[in-house]
């Protein structure tokens, strides 16, 4: 459950995007400050304060870096997330050495904004995870087989300080289990750290993970605490550890096996207790066969393995699952719906869910939006959602292969220049390309 109280600054200068973010934001009952400007926003906040920043990046007066600068200098301990275009992602990447928390990508998902929010705040309170509704157990819906082994597996993981490894496609679950699995631990009442690999710039890694000192280079204007840091006596989550660099990935052995973290620029090792929880979307053991992946480092990792399958490999979750999330809606008037007729039911069963749980979410999110009644049927089912692909707004993957396929044709499949306009390395882009096969290349040619 969201964090009722909490209020939410909204800097946004574009009348719709601002409106579209604060509807969101306040159909989860989260109290919304909204304003036009810099200016604005801290007038608005003068009184107050705000629990939580969401930014745009461009704004047309003042960038969205100086209202970063001037908070933080006001309010250092308040997260600050930025909403970006990607071809301003490496502006967004500045602004996180100069404190801003994470970015979102434009258009923004409200599920992934949601689940920002939600992750920004907890962070903020780390005690409060342990007791949050999304991080126990009972969170985990399903009947199958499949989803019980799961349950069996969280437990035994829980009452051990042994690293797990979670493996799924996106939106199987892994982070809802990473949860899990901390809420039912001993170190519940202790920080849960979260870090998307896949979404952290390769030349920011080491200094999120580890930390870095004052000066250590040109822009670390301020000491930073790494994540490893942050999650001290608690759990640290690393999400698509698959897309761990590899030439970082000695410095992460080091903590999984002794426990010492070393801040860049600092000549001092910081000794830590962190239990270590990592995912990943692609095949661990493919990748160390191709030479991307230390074999040590799988091994450590994978000391308890936890397997997500495909939501289309156990369609007796979809009913309790369809059924759990109508409820989780029905929280909100306007998205209350009864139920669904045997026929949608049965084409929800039937469909390939690419997107898993996630995109089924999302879906009935959309319906419930959409629908004039309170039974949903056959035709409020969009159409797309029977088409093969994972549709951009629920998958961020998805989300940035279709960013990186757009940008290689723009740039008429140049690589060194897509990845430029990107943001990104070129090796990144290649790595990602080889990921999604040569299906993918043709296209773009
Ligand atoms: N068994 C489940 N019961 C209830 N909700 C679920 C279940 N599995 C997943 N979800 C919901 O589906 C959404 C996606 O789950 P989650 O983010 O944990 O997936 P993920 O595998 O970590 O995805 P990604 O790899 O894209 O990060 C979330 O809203 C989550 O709460």
């Amino acid at each position: 459950m969201p964090e009722q109280a909490s209020r939410i600054l909204i800097v946004e200068d574009d009348d719709s995007e601002r409106d579209a973010l604060a509807r969101v934001l306040r159909l989860e009952r989260y109290q919304v400050i909204a304003a036009r400007s810099p200016a604005e926003a801290l007038e608005l906040t003068v009184d107050g304060g705000a629990d939580l920043v969401i930014s745009d990046l461009c704004l047309r007066r003042e960038s969205g870096i100086d209202l970063l600068r001037r908070w933080k200098s006001r309010s250092p301990q308040t997260p600050f997330l930025l909403v970006t275009a990607f071809g301003t992602i490496q502006t967004a990447v500045d602004a996180i050495k100069l404190g801003a928390d994470d970015f979102l990508l434009k258009p923004v998902d409200p599920v992934q904004l949601l689940e920002q929010v939600q992750r920004l705040l907890q962070r903020r309170k780390p005690c409060s995870l342990a007791t949050g509704d999304t991080a126990s157990l009972a969170a985990i819906v399903g009947k199958s087989s499949a989803v019980n082994a799961i349950r069996q597996n969280i437990r035994r993981a829980a009452a051990t300080n042994s690293t797990v490894l979670i493996m799924g496609e996106s939106g199987t679950g892994k982070e809802l289990v990473a949860r899990a699995i901390h809420a039912s631990s001993p170190r519940a009442s202790e920080p849960l750290v979260v870090i998307n690999m896949a979404a952290v710039p390769e030349t920011l890694v080491e200094s999120e993970l580890f930390g870095h000192s004052k000066g250590a280079f040109t822009s670390a204007v301020q000491p930073r605490i790494g994540r490893f840091e942050q999650a001290n006596q608690g759990t640290l989550f690393i999400d698509e550890i698959g897309d761990f660099p590899l030439h970082m990935q000695p410095k992460l052995l080091r903590v999984v096996e002794d426990g010492l973290v070393s801040p860049l620029g600092s000549e001092n090792d910081i000794q830590v207790d962190v239990r270590l929880v990592a995912a990943t979307s692609r095949p661990l053991a493919k990748l160390v066969r191709a030479g991307e992946f230390r074999e040590d480092l799988y091994y450590r990792l994978n000391v308890i393995a936890i397997d997500l399958p495909p939501l289309r490999q156990r369609r007796e979750d979809i009913a309790p699952l369809v059924e759990h999330f109508l409820q989780q809606f029905a929280v909100n008037p306007a998205l209350e719906v009864r139920g669904v007729t045997p026929e949608l039911m049965q084409r929800l069963e039937s469909l390939p869910w690419p997107g898993n749980i996630r995109q089924l979410r999302n879906c009935l999110e959309r319906m419930c939006v959409m629908t004039s009644t309170s039974e949903l049927t056959l035709s409020d089912l969009p159409n797309e959602v029977g088409e093969d692909e994972p549709t951009a707004t629920g998958d961020l993957r998805a989300l940035e292969r279709s960013a990186i396929l757009d940008t290689l044709r723009r740039h008429d499949g140049n690589r060194t220049r897509a990845a430029e306009a990107l943001g990104i390395s070129v090796r990144t882009l290649q790595r990602r390309l080889r990921d999604w096969g040569d299906v993918e290349q043709q296209q773009i040619e």
